[in-house]
């Protein structure tokens, strides 16, 4: 399965569990609680995965898998967040994708003269 493929599975069953229970559901207790509570997850979560990468820079095998492990959570929550605005994944594929071969360099020369 390819990368893309895992994120719109991932995004489909996070869509079908937007209005789902949240005694048995993680990602609807999330949008049942707000989007609040899922900013301050993704705010966790990022500072988690910045710790994490910190540790990784010196760190083994295991602070690497870690990085990892604190990223997915950080993309994951991201997801639930677009999902909570009614905004599409594939927009952002979309964006990174309008945005190859363009060189961030040039990018911000471009924005500067404008
Ligand atoms: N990919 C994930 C995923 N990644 C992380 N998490 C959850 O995100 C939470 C991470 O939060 P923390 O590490 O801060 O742990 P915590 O302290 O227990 O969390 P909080 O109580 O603070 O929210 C944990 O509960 C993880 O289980 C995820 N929960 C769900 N998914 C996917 O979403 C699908 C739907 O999940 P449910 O809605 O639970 O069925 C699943 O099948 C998975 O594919």
């Amino acid at each position: 399965m390819s990368s893309s493929d895992t994120l719109d599975q991932l995004a489909e069953v996070l869509a079908s569990r937007r209005h789902g229970d949240p005694d048995s559901s993680y990602v609807a207790g999330l949008h049942q609680r707000g989007l609040n509570r899922i900013l301050e997850k993704v705010g966790e979560e990022s500072t988690e995965t910045l710790l994490a990468a910190r540790d990784a820079e010196h760190g083994g095998e295991a602070e690497r898998r870690a990085l990892i492990s604190e990223t997915a959570d950080l993309w994951f929550h991201s997801l639930v967040m677009l999902s909570h605005l009614d905004l599409d994944h594939r927009a952002v594929l979309e964006e990174l994708a309008r945005r190859s071969g363009v060189s961030g360099l040039d990018e911000k020369a471009a924005r500067n003269t404008t």
